[in-house]
């Protein structure tokens, strides 16, 4: 206790010296900001957590605060200037931290998503080269599952498709497309879900592998909420969900390791686990990047295809304008795509302000944080003003939320909640927009995502000229577990003539 109370007072003095103030508190209701967690609960039992959370920003009032959170009491900052600091300019005060890895590391393994230090670096370097060579993103792959994507989708007399949820249909494609990518062998979840069931033979029995990835994820949301009490929440059926998926990997690993080079040679398609198995024989550790890719690269890119045509069913104009662009660009709706490369995606400007539209109204990982490192500082959110810097003690966690980043209307103007994909043509990249975060941790496959999604929507747009909406109600709801996605996304399609 002496230890603490002297560790206290220096650390009172040296905040001092640097100019530091305190941030504003968070009026709590009950102890321990208990009041906090019930909100946070009941929000998600709403599908509302990310609007829940610019609530207590609003009420506060400021963009940095102090909120008590059973027995820990947690900076929540959503100033880009504070968020630029912790993932950039003082990168090495700040980390992932413990809690992150014990969370995911049961079903993930401690790799790039979950690792801090040299750890991190190692990994880094080692995925790195993956993503910069130019068929990162196979669009003949991805033409192969939107092929399959489209029977789901079948059209009467008129033109119209019945009512579809459009939701699981993403996930569906985007597990296909990226097991196929990463592993070698597709789990063909599409066609397991087409009605007359066009079963494939498939070497391994891959039916539950995209139910059983998808209960894990979820398992893994509900501990990273617990925060510290993570280890509360390890049911059976998460370690299930995780022996499904570590035997599907392994299964896919050792086929990769045991392929005869000589009909290796002859497979050009471009395959992750093959390229990994390049630079190391350790099968533990491939199996650890390829679940971390998974994780970083499916559910963010079938989530902000949902957004995407949530948005779109609600604002047939954009539909319009997209649809011109794209066909402009594309021309008209052919089985052959070979057009469509990943230049010529990225000069369909409106297609892009689309995207970029998207991912700021739902970025795919809304909420985030940080752990000091070290004793440290923040450079704005103390004393009335907010202008002063903040301490920061070693170990304190630093919550931010880049979905109320970018929907601040100080920042993006009062119209900061409507889906406006044309102010995008007047607006510069700065640290109030970070869909992919920022600094050396920044995503990795953000020309995969951007490529991937821009490519299944100018298929869609070029095939269907009409959406129309039949959610029963325009209310945002996320399907969230590490990332979002709305709960479901109900539409009808018009295929053009
Ligand atoms: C819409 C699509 C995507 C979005 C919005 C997105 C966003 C993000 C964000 C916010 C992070 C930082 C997470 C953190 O703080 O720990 C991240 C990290 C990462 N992302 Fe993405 N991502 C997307 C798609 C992908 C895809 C398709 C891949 C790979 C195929 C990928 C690979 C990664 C990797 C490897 C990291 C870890 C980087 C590191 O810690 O060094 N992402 N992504």
């Amino acid at each position: 206790a002496i230890n603490a109370l002297r560790s206290s007072r220096h650390r009172a003095r040296i905040s001092q010296q640097l100019g530091c103030q305190a941030a504003p508190m968070h009026h709590h209701n009950l102890p321990l900001g208990a009041d906090t967690v019930v909100r946070l609960i009941q929000a998600g039992n709403q599908h509302k957590i990310p609007q829940e959370v610019v609530k207590l920003y609003e009420e506060t009032g400021h963009p940095t605060y102090m909120q008590r959170l059973l027995g820990s009491t947690i900076i929540v900052t959503h100033d880009p200037k504070n968020i630029q600091a912790m993932l950039a300019t003082q990168f090495h005060d700040f980390e992932l931290g413990a809690c992150r890895r014990n969370i995911f590391s049961p079903m993930l393994g401690i790799g790039i998503f979950t690792a801090d230090g040299k750890t991190w670096e190692h990994a880094r370097a080692a995925l790195r080269p993956q993503f910069t060579r130019d068929q990162v993103a196979d669009l003949d792959l991805e033409e192969k599952h939107v092929q399959i994507l489209f029977k789901h989708l079948p059209v009467d007399a008129l033109g119209w498709t019945v009512p579809t949820d459009l939701a699981p249909i993403f996930f569906r494609l985007t597990i296909d497309s990226a097991t196929e990518f990463l592993f070698g062998d597709s789990i063909n979840s599409q066609h397991a879900a087409l009605a007359q069931n066009e079963s494939l033979p498939l070497a391994f029995n891959h039916t539950n592998v995209a139910e059983s990835f998808d209960h894990g994820i979820s398992c893994l949301g509900i501990r990273t909420r617990l925060s510290t009490l993570y280890w509360l929440y390890n049911p059976s059926s998460f370690r299930e969900a995780i022996r499904v998926v570590h035997d599907f990997a392994d299964y896919c690993i050792e086929r990769a390791a045991t392929t005869n080079p000589s009909s290796e040679e002859k497979e050009s398609r471009y395959i992750f686990l093959k390229e990994l198995l390049k630079t190391t024989d350790n099968k533990v550790e491939v199996r650890t990047q390829l679940l971390h890719i998974l994780l970083a690269g499916r559910d963010t890119t079938a989530g902000l295809l949902g957004w995407t045509f949530w948005e779109l069913a609600r604002h047939p104009e954009v539909v319009h304008k997209l649809r011109a662009a794209v066909l402009d660009t594309f021309g008209p709706y052919t089985s052959d795509n070979k057009d469509i490369t990943f230049a010529r995606l990225k000069s369909c400007t409106y297609l892009q302000h689309v995207l970029n539209e998207t991912l700021r109204l739902y970025p795919s990982v809304p909420l985030n944080g940080r752990q000091a490192t070290k004793d440290t500082t923040l450079p704005r959110g103390g004393g009335p003003d907010g202008l002063s810097p903040v301490f920061v003690r070693r170990g304190q966690e630093v919550s931010y939320s880049v979905y109320v980043l970018h929907r601040r209307r100080d920042i993006w103007g009062p119209d900061a909640d409507q889906f406006i994909p044309e102010r995008w043509s007047a607006r510069r990249y700065g640290w109030e927009y970070i869909p992919f975060n920022g600094g050396p941790r920044v995503c990795l496959g953000q020309q995969f995502a951007l490529t991937e999604a821009g490519y299944v929507i100018c298929r869609v747009v070029q095939r269907f000229d009409g959406i129309a909406n039949c959610n029963e109600s325009d209310e945002e709801l996320h399907n969230y577990s590490l990332t979002t996605s709305p709960m479901s996304v109900r539409v009808r399609l018009h295929q053009a003539a």
